[in-house]
């Protein structure tokens, strides 16, 4: 894994924005992409900037199950406002909360990401380790998949709701396996509430108990940290 420490988030955005900008210049077509409150600076620089996405697909991580497209707390919702409306993609694929049949939508899902190899993964970190919706326990084998969202991912996401209990109780999320199939892959994670997982994902053991950890497998990561998500490293 390769460290790159930044000041704060706004820094890390610029970090994140220039390993897009190289990507798409090195010829990458797919770029599998997050949400949360992690990768918005990211997002903002390549709005600002001139880099052109117009030929470019998107896949999105996850959803939760039950928010239309149009909800203002649904994946669809912040990818449009951060990201697609501002700077069009020639397709993006996001999971749809919606789908009247999970199992067979979760595999189709999974055809997809078959279909458009990933380039460029970028991914945030959950405070318990998870990465996409992928909670500690997902097996590192695990496709596409419907997960259960554990009581610590609801608190933590219950502040982009009115109140913990709209937070939905599932989502749909792209599997570990499939994550680690993204030819380079970046982790951002910024703030002292991230600094237990940050440890935990480069220093820990390889455990299905931190989803994150998974990545020291991968030969091309690349973890972007401000100076509170770093400060538990040795
Ligand atoms: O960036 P945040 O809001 O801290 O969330 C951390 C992670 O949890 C998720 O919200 C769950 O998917 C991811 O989108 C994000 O990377």
């Amino acid at each position: 894994m390769k460290i790159i420490k930044v000041t704060d988030q706004q820094a890390g955005g610029k970090a994140g924005f220039e390993i897009f900008k190289e990507a798409l210049a090195n010829g990458a077509t797919t770029f599998g992409l997050a949400t949360g409150s992690t990768p918005v600076t990211t997002y903002a620089e390549i709005v600002a900037s001139d880099l052109d996405f117009s030929k470019s697909t998107s896949i999105n991580l996850d959803e939760y199950v039950g928010l239309a497209a149009d909800h203002d707390q649904s994946y669809h919702y912040f990818m449009n406002k951060h990201l697609f409306s501002k700077k069009p993609f020639a397709q993006t694929f996001l999971p749809d909360g919606l789908a009247p049949d999970l199992d067979t939508f979760v595999k189709q899902y999974h055809e997809i990401i078959e279909k458009h190899p990933i380039d460029l993964q970028i991914l945030g970190i959950g405070q318990n380790g998870h990465i996409g919706f992928n909670e500690p326990g997902t097996s590192f084998e695990a496709n596409t998949h419907v997960v259960d969202l554990t009581d610590s991912t609801i608190e933590a996401n219950s502040r982009f709701f009115a109140s913990r209990d709209e937070v939905p109780a599932q989502a749909i999320s792209m599997g570990i396996a499939e994550i680690l199939k993204s030819k380079q892959i970046i982790v951002e994670a910024f703030g002292k509430n991230k600094a237990a997982a940050v440890k935990k994902m480069i220093e820990g053991p390889i455990t299905e108990d931190v989803p994150a950890s998974v990545l020291q497998k991968h030969d091309n990561v690349i973890v972007i940290v401000d100076e509170d998500a770093a400060s538990l490293l040795a």
